[in-house]
């Protein structure tokens, strides 16, 4: 094997060379063009194109030797050539089949037979479920790393603080401690998910996909519908079959890197892209109406019930994009609504838009529209891809996929949760009735939590607009109900009661005592009952009461931020890499580019795509993919740095081996993508 150093200005140095050993007698008339084959025409036919541009006319029709199968194969193009003649084939099947019964596709059978079933828009239901549990994932989660587990148990690290509920409170399955220690993989996932035989998006099993016909992930708008197939079946990511512990940390060097360390743990990543899914659910022939610079209206309650008790209108919410700027929203309908005055929708929105605050939905517009079939009110909100009510998330009815069991999960919430929960609406409140609004509307149904244990008030503004003419109270006693309102919200969740059930608020202020701490049944105390003697009852003066408690929460807030930037800072190191793929993919195997037929394989094209094959293709001493991830991020990284490092590239043919560093292997690199950048009319955005 011959060793040359290679030399980038070498004057013998032949451009294109050393490519693989081609047949000598090697004639590329025969051979059909690529750009027959891929496109139907060679603009280069006419102007010196060697290879052949009759399809009619191949090496094997013409009786001309066959070839053996190398590089410059022409590509397979299936649709329009004929099957060549094959010579019967001896049938493989058993005596046994001959009495087997007849296949029938069940297409075919539906053209025979019955009518096919044919889709029904006006029997899609128009309201879908997103039931992505965040609770049973907070729990199925195994805390990642000292911080995070540090958050998840913030009701010890309370100290005294902190008494957990009676175990009787909780008899869902999902709390036991064992399910904490268990890694999260599908059969969680669709464990987690509840009865409901509408909307799934992380069902794991095929018929239950199957009787979801109208939902789709993100692709499917552009796709036509098909009665051949179910129509838009929602395919989510596959999470799980991507598991980077490869070892233990214990087994490692300090200065060793295992592979997750170059990633975002798992559990954040799973949550973001099932987020991101949620975010990007389309319903393909989707009856609903697009109003105004809104479409692509997407049902977010989870049941049909018209429920008109918080705003006495009934009301629904939908995912939106909005036409002018490509976001999306959170709209909240509310059906049957007659605006008699304008300005209330221009006064209360007015102030309520400036409203910005991390435990507040932010509102962005209200309008009215007939699109609905009746006069309706809507308001467009920030939107939260799988967000939950606390109603939905502490009292609703969950499904046990194993067992098949319905039980009743109930409100009793751990003490840390509580606290985190009080200091967050005290928080939003604190903003709000500053900007002399009232919060109004604080029930379990319309505080949304957003992650895990992350809370929002989600449905502001909405009585403002609707009691705009009737409503003649002071804004400072509509401050003090929200108090009470906001105790009676913690009271149900300590005690497990839905709203309806509280009657008596502070006698179940009094009932807390035995389960959780003197700190928090008299701060519930005093949010329920009436201003004391003398004293005006309003936000400052609770936020003195839980002084303690804020500095504590902020704390985490602080320790949680850290983790984030943690790694956020090194999926930067991915973009590096990502930019160095992209350009890497854009040069080699590209065929034909700058006005030359084999512009990848010459020149330093063929370098660099020697050097991805050392990089991506290695194999070990018996010929077997060598698949070090840590490899190719090495390799990666020291180009992308572009290092003195010296490495061997050996060609294919094994003839020829070149010594490169990584500084030349960058130039090369970046030499010949900026060849393509010249020709291509736009340039490369963002590939500095
Ligand atoms: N801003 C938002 N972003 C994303 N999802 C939201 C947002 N606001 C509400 N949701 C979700 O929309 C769904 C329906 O909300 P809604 O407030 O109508 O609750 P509900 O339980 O149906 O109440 P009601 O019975 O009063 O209609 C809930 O799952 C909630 O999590």
């Amino acid at each position: 094997m011959a060793t040359v150093r290679f030399d980038p200005n070498d004057p013998r140095r032949q451009l294109g060379s050393p490519a693989p050993a081609r047949p000598k007698s090697r004639d590329t008339k025969d051979t059909l063009c690529r750009n027959i084959a891929i496109y139907g025409h060679c603009r280069y036919a006419d102007t010196g194109c060697t290879f052949n541009h009759d399809r009619n006319k191949t090496s094997s029709s013409d009786g001309a030797p066959k070839k053996t199968f190398n590089a410059d194969t022409p590509a397979f193009t299936p649709a329009s050539q004929q099957p060549p003649q094959q010579p019967a084939k001896k049938s493989t099947f058993s005596s046994q089949a001959v009495t087997a019964a007849p296949f029938t596709p069940r297409t075919a059978s539906q053209k025979n037979g019955a009518e096919p079933t044919k889709f029904n828009p006006a029997a899609i239901k128009e309201f879908t479920p997103q039931n992505y549990d965040l609770a049973n994932t907070v729990r199925l989660a195994k805390p990642s790393s000292p911080t995070h587990r540090r958050l998840l148990t913030t009701g010890q690290s309370a100290g005294n603080a902190v008494a957990q509920p009676p175990s009787g409170f909780h008899n869902d399955p999902f709390t036991s401690m064992n399910s904490l220690a268990q890694p999260l993989s599908s059969s969680h996932i669709g464990q987690a998910l509840p009865n409901t035989a509408q909307y799934n998006p992380y069902v794991g099993n095929a018929p239950a996909l199957a009787a979801t016909p109208t939902m789709a992930g993100p692709g499917a708008v552009y796709y036509p519908t098909h009665t051949g197939y179910a129509v838009g079946l929602v395919q989510p990511p596959l999470y799980h079959l991507y598991t980077p512990h490869d070892a233990h940390r214990q087994d490692l060097q300090p200065w060793q890197r295992a592979t997750y360390d170059f990633f975002m743990p798992d559990q954040l990543r799973e949550e973001l892209q099932k987020k991101m899914f949620a975010t990007q659910q389309v319903l393909p022939s989707s009856t609903l109406p697009a109003p105004e610079h809104w479409h692509s209206l997407f049902p977010l309650d989870t049941s049909n019930r018209k429920n008109a008790s918080a705003f006495g209108y009934a009301s629904w919410m939908y995912k939106a994009m909005n036409s002018r700027n490509g976001r999306h929203y959170a709209l909240r309908r509310l059906e049957g609504f007659r605006l008699t005055n304008e300005k209330a929708i221009l006064d209360a929105s007015r102030e309520w838009k400036k409203i910005k605050n991390a435990n507040v939905v932010t509102l962005h517009e209200v309008f009215t529209t007939r699109e609905f079939g009746d006069s309706s009110l809507m308001f467009a909100y920030d939107y939260y891809p799988l967000s939950k009510t606390l109603h939905e998330l502490h009292f609703q009815q969950s499904f046990h996929r194993n067992t098949g069991n319905q039980f009743q999960r109930h409100g009793a919430v751990a003490e840390s949760t509580l606290w985190g929960y009080i200091c967050q609406i005290t928080n939003a409140l604190k903003t709000i009735h500053a900007a002399n609004l009232a919060a109004r509307c604080l029930e379990l149904t319309k505080i949304i939590v957003t992650d895990k244990g992350r809370l929002r008030l989600a449905a502001c503004c909405i009585l403002d607009v609707v009691h705009f003419e009737t409503n003649n109270r002071p804004v400072s006693e509509l401050q003090e109900e929200d108090l009470v309102k906001f105790g009676k919200v913690i009271l149900c969740l300590a005690n497990g009661t839905p709203s309806v059930h509280l009657v008596n608020s502070q006698m179940a202020a009094e009932s807390l005592s035995p389960r959780y701490s003197k700190d928090l049944k008299d701060a519930v105390g005093w949010l329920v009952s009436p201003p004391p003697p003398g004293e005006d009852k309003n936000i400052d003066g609770f936020i003195r009461r839980i002084g303690a408690q804020m500095t504590h929460m902020f704390d985490m807030a602080l320790l949680d931020n850290d983790e984030k930037v943690w790694h956020l800072a090194r999926e930067l190191e991915n973009g590096r890499i990502a930019r160095i793929l992209m350009k890497m993919a854009t040069v080699t195997e590209r065929g034909e580019a700058c006005n030359q037929p084999n512009w990848s394989e010459t020149g330093d094209r063929y370098t660099v795509k020697l050097f991805r094959d050392y990089v991506f293709h290695q194999v070990d001493a018996d010929g077997k993919p060598r698949l070090s991830m840590g490899h190719m991020l090495m390799c990666l990284n020291k180009l992308d740095a572009g290092i003195d490092e010296q490495f061997c590239l050996t060609s294919r043919d094994n003839e020829t081996t070149f010594v490169v560093t990584y500084r030349e292997m960058r130039q090369m690199l970046e030499r010949s993508f900026n060849e393509l950048v010249k020709q291509s009319k736009h340039g490369a955005a963002g590939s500095a």
